[in-house]
């Protein structure tokens, strides 16, 4: 029975419900999946780090969080030690969900590089890495002979990227158009409400929806990463951040977002890119009141939607959850699947 060893790199809102699934549903996982899940490090700025290669009892780390204790006080360290983790713990993967910094995407890029360099194959929920240095990171895992998978970096746990990658080939990608933030979508529908901003944040952060630093989601950040993502992925766009043009919702008085919907219009943070007729790529971020029967306008709450620019389909339009702790959880997972069936794909063909 095919066993992968993981390592959990940040223990917050998506690595726990991940650690979660794997201690509630572990077991069938075996029947369900083809193979079982075992974490066997874990690290935490707050908690610090815990390495045990028989597998780490889910069940007491869960617990940890609220109190003050740490893996310190339970056979680990209070310090995340992450490079000497991540090099020398015998994981298999390593699940990278630390937090997105916008900027140059540290540390989690090194944390990625350090397990690629060392052989083991990574899944994140962070957008940094993948949005700054996608492409070295993937020919690094190829030269290396492992998998970067990133699933849950845009939209969450529905696999817009993989279905992109796998369903629509044969077809020419002009564009796309989307909501691809939970936290702005979700507080732009409160806002509808007359809810102040502010609130409405305070909420998406309860709900789990919102970055470290929700400026992030409502300056318009996390989707400039997301576009660029899905233009470098899925148009070849070969753009930086900077092509990016960016703007948020924090311009939008509850007043005007309120009145809007009054008047048949819904605002909401749309993030494009169109293919040029010279075959260069313009993307953008942007508040756009949107009529009510644009494809996008029904889009409520944390739910995201990408549609695509299809040369022999016309518009393509993906939708489901673009945040939650659990829905991104289910992301790592589906990484893991994946990799999975590579590895299985290679064994049939070996
Ligand atoms: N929550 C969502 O809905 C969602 C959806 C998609 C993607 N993401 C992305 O996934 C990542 C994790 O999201 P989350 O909701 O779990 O965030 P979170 O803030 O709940 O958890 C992040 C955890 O990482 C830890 N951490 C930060 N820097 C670290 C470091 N250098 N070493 C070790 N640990 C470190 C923090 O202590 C924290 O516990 C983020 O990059 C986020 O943008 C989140
Ligand atoms: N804070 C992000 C999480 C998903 O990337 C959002 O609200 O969409």
């Amino acid at each position: 029975m095919t066993t992968y060893d993981i390592a959990l790199i940040g223990f917050g809102g998506v690595n726990r419900t991940l650690a979660q699934l794997i201690h509630d549903r572990g077991s069938s996982f075996v029947d369900e999946l083809g193979f079982g899940l075992r974490v066997v490090a874990i690290t935490d700025l707050r908690l610090g780090s815990l390495v045990k290669e028989d597998g780490i009892d889910l069940s007491v780390a869960l617990r940890l969080g609220s109190g003050s204790e740490t893996f310190a006080d339970h056979g680990g360290s209070a310090t995340p030690d992450n490079e000497h983790v991540i090099r020398n713990c015998s994981a298999d993967i390593v699940c990278e969900a630390t937090f997105t910094n916008p900027d140059d995407g540290e540390p989690a890029v090194s944390h990625v590089r350090w397990a690629l360099e060392s052989g083991k194959s990574v899944c994140t929920t962070n957008k940094g890495p993948v949005a700054l240095r996608g492409p070295e990171l993937t020919a690094l895992a190829v030269r290396n002979g492992v998998h970067f998978e990133f699933e849950g970096a845009v939209m969450s746990g529905t696999p817009v990227i993989r279905l992109a990658r796998k369903m629509f080939e044969g077809l020419k990608l002009d564009g796309f158009e989307g909501i691809l933030n939970g936290t702005s979508n979700y507080v732009l529908g409160r806002m509808e409400t007359g809810m102040e901003l502010g609130k409405a944040i305070t909420e998406a952060q309860e709900l789990g929806y919102a970055e470290a630093n929700p400026a992030a989601d409502i300056e318009g950040f996390d989707v400039q990463l997301k576009v660029l993502i899905l233009a470098n992925e899925l148009l070849g766009a070969g753009i930086t951040l900077a092509d990016v043009t960016r703007r948020g919702i924090s311009e939008l008085s509850a007043k005007e977002v309120k009145n809007a919907a009054l008047a048949g219009r819904r605002w909401k943070l749309v993030g494009s890119a169109k293919r040029n007729p010279d075959g260069t790529v313009t993307a953008g971020v942007e508040p756009v009141a949107l009529p009510l029967d644009h494809g996008l306008a029904g889009v409520s709450g944390a739910t995201n939607a990408v549609s695509f620019a299809t040369d022999l389909l016309g518009p393509v339009t993906v939708s489901g959850p673009g945040a939650g702790r659990l829905e991104t959880a289910y992301a790592l997972l589906s990484d893991i699947i994946a990799i999975h069936a590579a590895k299985a794909g290679v064994a049939a063909h070996a």
